[in-house]
């Protein structure tokens, strides 16, 4: 992936659905835009990983993205450290408010922090459901793999969860190798970009099998307007 250093001027992420946020659905120069939230437990690494995108107001940083091809602008929101208490997670309101206004999400969970390695399902099903009838593409993050003397998670465990949820994985440290967490992002982007596409070409196809209609046989059309003339005429001479 190849990131670009210049970045655009950004506004504060407005609130789903408002005018602002059909406005921000185009990035700044026309740029599609790619919103991404991470989410994690307290300490896991979620504002490390915010780092690697420069510009930032507030919890939103930016940068863009080249994207094959195309070069797309990233959002990418840092979430408040999500509490576990004994009847489930404890999101806040603005946690699941940035949830929704993300296209995609980042779940991130520390390899020396095994509560935050289970979160991980309880925080995918939240996801889904805050996003109903659409399937929000998600990357599951272990992160802090330069500290494997004190892991309390096997990475592999990591891997088999992200595949059980049908997300992709990656064992990433923040502190010591930007590549894994610029390949995360990356993969995420292009899941996204993807879903973006409008559906032109494939609508097209689709719609080129469907059989179209029969043009009216001409000829069968002409002879059956002169039947109904001749009967009119036919019943105005015999009154
Ligand atoms: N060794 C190591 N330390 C890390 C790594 N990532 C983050 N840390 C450290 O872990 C601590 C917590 O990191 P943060 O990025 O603040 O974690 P957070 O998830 O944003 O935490 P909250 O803001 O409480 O939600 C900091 O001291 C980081 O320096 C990593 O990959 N390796």
């Amino acid at each position: 992936m190849r990131l670009i250093q210049n970045m655009c001027t950004i506004a504060e992420y407005p609130a789903p659905g408002s005018a602002a946020a059909a406005d921000c659905c185009l990035g700044a120069a026309g740029r599609r835009l790619v919103k991404i939230a991470v989410v994690g437990a307290s300490g896991v690494g979620k504002t490390g990983h915010n780092l690697f995108f420069p510009l930032f107001i507030g919890n939103l940083y930016t940068r863009q993205v080249q994207i094959e091809g195309e070069t797309l602008a990233i959002q990418v929101q840092d979430t408040p450290g999500i509490q576990v208490h004994e009847n489930g997670l404890s999101c806040t309101e603005q946690l699941n408010r940035c949830i929704r206004w993300a296209d995609a999400v980042v779940i991130v969970f520390s390899i020396t922090d095994y509560k935050s390695y289970e979160l991980t399902s309880q925080l995918h099903q939240h996801v889904q459901q805050l996003h109903l009838g659409t399937r929000l593409p998600v990357v599951v993050v272990a992160n802090k793999a330069d500290l494997l003397h004190i892991k309390q998670v096997d990475p592999q465990l990591g891997l088999q969860l992200a595949s059980m949820l049908g997300c992709s994985f990656y064992e990433v440290s923040v502190s010591e190798n930007d590549n894994d967490v610029y390949n995360a992002f990356h993969v995420l982007c292009k899941e996204v970009s993807h879903k973006q596409q409008p559906s032109g070409t494939p609508e097209k196809r689709r719609t080129s099998l469907i059989p179209r209609p029969k043009s009216p046989n001409m000829q069968d059309l002409k002879r059956r307007f002169k039947q109904a003339l001749s009967a009119k005429v036919r019943t105005v001479t015999s009154v």
